[in-house]
């Protein structure tokens, strides 16, 4: 971890210091990508299990589970099902509190406006799996799927699937499993195939092909909104003197372990603090399996030293984490200074593990600090909310010299007709009535 002094770097060091992998980095993904969505829409399941069987499994025969695959996700551990069981439950909690109430209210007499929300008809999920068969995104996306009453729900992950995916996508009522990963995966959603259903809506996280793929179809009409720019890992921790160095260590390596474009970054007011977190960070790391991936990870992160935890708060705002960590002895304060962070986690025993697995809350966050005008994951994503109106007679009587008065303003003749004929046609009838 490259180890830097805020206060000393001038305002273009302080940015490069804040720096992350360009989103599109490698050398013409946009076009790797584009080509492999062009393929799937050409050639549907036969590009599917051709580039299935490229980049994720030689032996992938088929785009479902078969019934043996089922079976075996039946046979998972006890322990494993019980924590599944267990994430779920906290999950549903938290998503289940956020369904809005119907809303509905006269604005004034006789003129009555609602708000409806409906679920989003079919969905796509994505869970990332080149790396790490990621159950744990199963539950933070189908699990608010399956509150918000998605009629379709379809799961792509790259082949072979592991047994507890399938386990998952089970206990959230998972409507169609799918063995494919990457752009191709996003394409088959975004356009369908003979094997999978078109979704009106893409989620989940992943790795740059996907990410960019899930760019490319969002700006096709024809292809599928997405929810949003859910790259790379990311973790900011502040922490000052009174913070535990093996716990901060613990937490920025946790994330540093997802892929080699990880980014952690330390910000402290402490040099004693950063010294020993780096002492922590070594040790740590040569106990874990996936040393080589945290390796490279670190090497494009940073230690940041500050003046004070006004000024690391600052520091965090302008670099807009996925997962903010705070460790300080002024907690609360710090927290009512962020302006910018996809999930915040506060104090020494909240480990950002806890949000990614089971706390409840969503680990679907924006990178590339998206997070400073996108929000994380949440019940609404899978919803849509319209808006109905209604006026009675007396209502478009109250209304109607107002709306007419500003479609003359516009010179929209046609506008302020629509109004004035149902006046003129209300007046025709009270005098009838005389
Ligand atoms: N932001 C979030 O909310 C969040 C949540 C969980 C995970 N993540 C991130 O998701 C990412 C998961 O990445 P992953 O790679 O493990 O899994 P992944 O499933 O996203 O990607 C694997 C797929 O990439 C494709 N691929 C690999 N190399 C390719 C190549 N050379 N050309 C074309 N396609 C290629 C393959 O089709 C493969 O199926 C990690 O970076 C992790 O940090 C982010
Ligand atoms: N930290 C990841 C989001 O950036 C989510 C995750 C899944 N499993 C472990 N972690
Ligand atoms: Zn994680």
């Amino acid at each position: 971890m490259q180890q830097v002094n805020w206060a000393k770097l001038s305002p273009a060091e302080q940015q490069q210091a804040l720096a992350r992998n360009p989103m599109v980095s490698a050398e013409g993904l946009a076009d790797v990508v584009a080509g492999i969505i062009a393929k799937v829409r050409e050639q549907g399941d036969a590009a599917l299990l051709e580039l299935g069987r490229q980049f994720d499994s030689a032996e992938l025969s088929a785009l479902t589970p078969s019934e043996d695959d089922w079976a075996a996700a039946e046979q998972i551990p006890s322990a494993l099902k019980a924590a599944i069981e267990q994430a779920i439950a906290n999950i549903r909690s938290f998503h289940a509190a956020q369904r809005l109430s119907p809303m509905a209210l006269e604005t004034q007499p006789g003129v009555r406006c609602e708000l409806r929300v409906e679920a989003i008809d079919k969905v796509g999920l994505y869970v990332p799996g080149g790396s790490a068969p990621l159950i744990s995104t199963v539950l933070m996306l189908a699990v608010p799927a399956q509150i918000a009453q998605c009629r379709q729900v379809v799961l792509t992950t790259p082949a072979p699937i592991d047994p507890a995916i399938l386990y998952a996508a089970k206990a959230c009522g998972v409507t169609q499993v799918i063995a494919a990963g990457g752009a191709q995966a996003v394409a088959a959603l975004a356009y369908g195939t003979e094997s999978v259903a078109k979704v009106d809506k893409i989620f989940g996280p992943g790795n740059r092909f996907v990410t960019e793929a899930k760019r490319q179809v969002s700006q096709d009409a024809a292809g599928a909104a997405i929810d949003m720019p859910a790259g790379p890992s990311e973790v900011l921790v502040i922490a000052d003197a009174s913070a535990n160095p093996a716990f901060v260590a613990s937490d920025l390596l946790s994330q540093a372990e997802h892929g080699e474009d990880s980014q952690v970054i330390l910000v402290s007011d402490s040099q004693t603090l950063i010294d020993s977190a780096q002492v922590e960070i070594a040790s740590q790391l040569s106990q874990l399996p996936r040393k080589a991936i945290a390796e490279q990870a670190l090497a494009q992160s940073r230690s940041i030293l500050v003046d004070d935890l006004a000024q690391a708060v600052q520091v965090s705002n302008a670099y807009a984490p996925e997962h903010l960590i705070i460790q300080t002895q002024l907690d609360q304060s710090v927290l009512a200074q962020v302006r910018a962070a996809g999930s915040v986690f506060v104090g020494p025993y909240t480990p950002e593990s806890v949000g990614d697995y089971a706390s409840g809350t969503n680990h679907v966050l924006p990178t590339y600090g998206f997070s400073k005008t996108v929000s994380s994951l949440s019940l609404a994503d899978f919803q849509r909310r319209f808006t109905v109106q209604s006026l009675s007679a007396q209502g478009l009587q109250n209304l109607g010299e107002c709306v007419m008065t500003l479609a003359d303003a516009e010179g929209l003749d046609a506008h302020k007709n629509a109004v004035a004929i149902r006046l003129a046609s209300l007046q025709q009838t009270v005098e009838s009535q005389l």
